[in-house]
């Protein structure tokens, strides 16, 4: 705040007030002494002064005083205070402080004029009540601040009467010299009920005692300020703003021991009283001295401190000294008259309290120069948190560079592990593909070789069979001739049961073969936790980048080719296989043709060697059973292009069925490694026959069913390849009638197993060949034999009409019976 009203000195404003005689001072009869002349003069009269005193006689005994005004028992209250403080208050909202204080010896009315009773209410609350008066009579243009706080000097200690609880209070001289008192209460309100309410509540907590001078006596000096802050409500460049405060105070009134009676803590709040009284009679003094040079000692008490700027400061100060008119207060009167006529004479530097214009714009000024300062200190802040950020924008780029090209090659390298992962899974169902293949073929061998025991097993089996029909049938005859025949019969034994050692060499080696089958059939099983099921679990986790999904994707449809062509190879393997057993076949039925043809040529020869007739019944026979053989040969073969065309088509089907699976698989696969989300199908094995190939083993595996229709041969081949044995040994038993064989013999593919039982099938031949008869009666009723079918599957027409031939002869050229006829066929 910058005081830029103009100074000037001002005289203490002294007003003497004189109460009315007590009822005390009447009971003791004093008389008058002290009188208000006029609205400034006051006589006092020393009541000890002998009027008939004749040295004195020229003496006055009265003493006339001076001031600016004076009151006796008459004047109210009201009057008082217009005379001695209403006038501040226009001053104070004007920025100027004020003091008013009421001094005198006890009992005089010093409370009573500034604290008053409720009928008559004293200075404090006329001047509060007209200053908020004022403030709400200019509250329309103005805008105020009013606080207030409450304090006593109580033994050299300030106490704080509207917070009592806060103990003693402390004085503080602030920067510019004011003292203020550390801690206070101080209230701020515009509300004048709500400032008496707190100066009522002050007052309960002032200290009051009573005393023989006065019953309610103050033991304590009580200062009320009230500070005022007041600006134009209108904002305006001129606008100013005024402070001031205003003090009214109380004083303790000095006393007189004998008067007071007092004792103990009465006895000494009294010399605090008059020692601080003392302090401020000796300000006042010093103030007051004409030259001005004496010291103004304000230190000497809390009371004098507190009104160093009340007396001889920045203050319109009104003084209210009161007296007693009685003739028993004349000394303390004399004194109070004496220090008020002082106090005339100090003179204080009264100035207004203003912030002005020129000091806002000063402000202002300092304020923008300081704005701009720190726009200014912020602006280089935040250009290098700029240039701190760019740089650290800079190196996290660099950083996010180094970590891409990390990743990157943490990618490439990822990816490569990925491709030795696909390639590896390749790789092993390559090789479980081989396996399969050569576990199929092993187990096509192993049928085979399964079919020529069982062959030869039934064969021996149906060899034993007839000879035991044979021999029941010879000795059934026996028993019907004659007696004379009976020596050649009884020579004839039962014939040998036990098994050849070729038969239990076939058991044995059919008992090997079956385990081996068995073997070869676990090992078709998937075996688990292979590493292309791993790769296809793991796979679809750890592809997270679309190139990986691009890369990987692109490998596996090459390997899916390559699978593919792995597929096609081994079918044109599978198909090989069939075409050379099929071609073993045909060989064979060749050699078979041509040995039917060598034995029909050697019947033949043998019927025009020795003239034999064949019988009619046969020749009919051997006609029905020509025209048959033709019809069924031709069936024959028409069924076996038929099951060769099938055969085409159905390995065409299966063909494009595999095609098909893999690029299904390889679209599926595509899909899920390009696709936004990589999904494979579940689980399953590549190696497991009995479930969908997995979308990694691709075409390793073709699905079930597939391959067994594939490799087995269909029903229409059947006989034309190793079954045809098979069923050839044990679908017609030998109950069903006889039965003829063609064996083959050594071919230049047999191995030496084969050689051996060729020369085994040799010797069953031969003893077929002496033993074997076909009777007409025999052959009409049982069913065609297979093997005789397969002699005349390709018998020429020539030779046919041969056997026709001398079939007829037979019949018409002795007139025999047929049944008495018998024919050997060496087959
Ligand atoms: N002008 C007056 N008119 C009527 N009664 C008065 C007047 N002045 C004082 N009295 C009465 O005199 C008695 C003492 O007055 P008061 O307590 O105000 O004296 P004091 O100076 O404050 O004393 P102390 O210094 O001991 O506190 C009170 O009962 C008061 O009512």
């Amino acid at each position: 705040m910058k005081d830029t009203g103009e100074s000037k000195d001002q005289q203490l404003t002294v007003a003497l007030r004189i109460r009315p005689l007590s009822d005390a001072e009447l009971e003791e009869s004093a008389t008058i002494v002290a009188h208000r002349v006029d609205q400034q003069m006051v006589v006092l009269m020393d009541p000890l002064e002998d009027p008939d005193d004749v040295l004195r006689a020229n003496r006055s005994r009265e003493k006339t005083y001076m001031f600016d005004v004076a009151f006796d028992y008459s004047a109210s209250q009201e009057e008082v205070y217009r005379a001695t403080t209403k006038g501040l208050i226009e001053g104070l909202i004007s920025g100027y402080n004020a003091t008013v204080f009421a001094y005198g010896p006890t009992g005089c009315g010093k409370t009573y004029t500034m604290l008053g009773t409720d009928k008559e209410p004293g200075i404090y609350v006329r001047t509060l009540n007209d200053l908020f008066r004022a403030i709400e009579e200019t509250s329309d243009d103005m805008l105020y601040s009013v606080s207030m706080s409450y304090l006593e000097i109580y033994n050299e200690m300030i106490r704080d009467l509207l917070n009592p609880a806060s103990g003693f209070l402390d004085l503080r001289e602030d920067s510019k010299g004011v003292i203020q008192v550390a801690g206070i209460t101080e209230v701020s309100t515009i509300n004048a009920q709500e400032i008496m309410e707190l100066l009522v509540k002050g007052n309960r907590q002032r200290t009051q005692e009573p005393t023989a001078a006065n019953q309610t006596s103050s033991r304590s000096h009580a200062l009320l300020q009230v500070s005022v802050k007041q600006q134009s409500r209108s904002p305006h460049l001129q606008q100013e703003v005024r402070f001031a405060r205003l003090f009214m105070i109380d004083l303790a009134g000095s006393e007189r021991a004998a008067q007071t009676q007092n004792r103990g803590q009465r006895l000494k709040e009294g010399a605090h009283i008059n020692r601080s009284l003392l302090a401020l009679g000796n300000c006042i003094n010093a103030l007051s001295d004409k030259n001005g040079h004496k010291y103004v000692n304000y230190r000497d008490s809390k009371l004098t401190r507190l009104l160093k700027d009340s007396l001889g400061g920045n203050s319109r100060t009104v003084m209210i000294a009161h007296i007693s008119p009685a003739s028993t207060a004349f000394e303390e009167s004399r004194n109070t008259l004496t220090y008020a006529d002082r106090a005339k004479s100090i003179r204080t530097r009264v100035k207004k309290n203003l912030l002005n214009v020129t000091y806002h714009i000063a402000q202002y000024t300092s304020i923008i120069t300081e704005l701009r300062g720190e726009i200014q200190r912020l602006q280089r802040k935040i250009s290098e948190q700029d240039r701190r950020q760019s740089s650290e924008r800079a190196e996290i780029r660099h950083v996010q560079a180094e970590v891409q090209a990390l990743s990157s090659h943490q990618s490439r390298a990822e990816v490569e592990r990925f491709r030795e992962q696909i390639l590896q899974t390749f790789r092993e169902q390559m090789e479980i593909r081989r396996s399969l293949m050569e576990l199929e073929n092993s187990n096509m061998d192993l049928q085979v070789e399964t079919s020529r025991h069982l062959l030869t097993i039934a064969d021996w089996e149906q060899e034993r069979s007839r000879r035991r029909r044979k021999w029941n049938e010879t000795r059934e005859e026996s028993e019907g001739k004659e007696e004379s025949e009976k020596d050649s019969d009884s020579s004839e034994s039962a014939p040998e049961t036990s098994e050849t050692h070729e038969v239990s060499s076939a058991r044995e080696n059919l008992l090997l073969l079956m385990s081996e089958q068995k073997r070869i059939h676990k090992q078709k099983v998937r075996p688990e936790g292979s590493q292309a099921q791993r790769t296809e679990e793991l796979l679809p986790q750890r592809v997270s980048c679309e190139g990986q999904r691009q890369v990987l994707g692109l490998l596996c449809k090459v390997h899916e080719l390559e699978l593919e062509k792995a597929e096609m190879q081994s079918s044109t393997l599978l198909k090989d296989n069939l075409l050379r057993r099929k071609e073993r076949v045909v060989q064979r039925f060749e050699r078979h043709r041509q040995l039917c043809d060598k034995i029909i040529q050697r019947q033949r020869q043998f019927i025009h060697e020795h003239s034999l007739l064949v019988p009619p019944q046969l020749q009919e026979l051997y006609d029905v059973y020509l025209k048959e053989a033709d019809e069924r040969r031709l069936e024959r073969a028409l069924a076996l292009d038929t099951a060769t065309a099938r055969y085409a088509i159905k390995r065409e089907e299966i063909m494009k069925g595999v095609q098909n699976i893999v690029v299904k698989a390889a679209r599926r696969r595509s899909r899920a490694l390009e696709g936004d989300v990589l999904r494979f199908p579940p689980p399953s094995s590549p190696l497991d026959p009995h479930k969908q190939r997995s979308s990694l083993s691709l075409s390793a595996v073709p699905p079930a069913g597939a391959p067994l229709r594939r490799r087995q041969p269909s029903p229409e081949l059947t006989h034309a390849t190793s079954d045809d044995n098979l069923s050839s040994s044990t679908g017609e038993g030998p109950q069903n009638g006889p039965k003829t064989r063609t064996r083959l013999g050594p071919s230049k593919n047999q191995t030496p197993r084969d050689a051996k039982d060729s020369e085994g099938e040799g010797r069953r031949r031969k003893r077929r060949s002496r033993s074997f008869e076909v009777t007409g009666q025999a052959v009409s009723n049982g069913p065609i034999p297979q093997s005789i079918w397969l002699i005349v599957l390709y018998p020429a027409k020539e030779i046919l009409g041969q056997l026709k031939t001398w079939i007829s002869r037979l019949k018409g050229g002795r007139g025999k019976s047929p049944q008495n006829y018998s024919i050997a066929l060496c087959i």
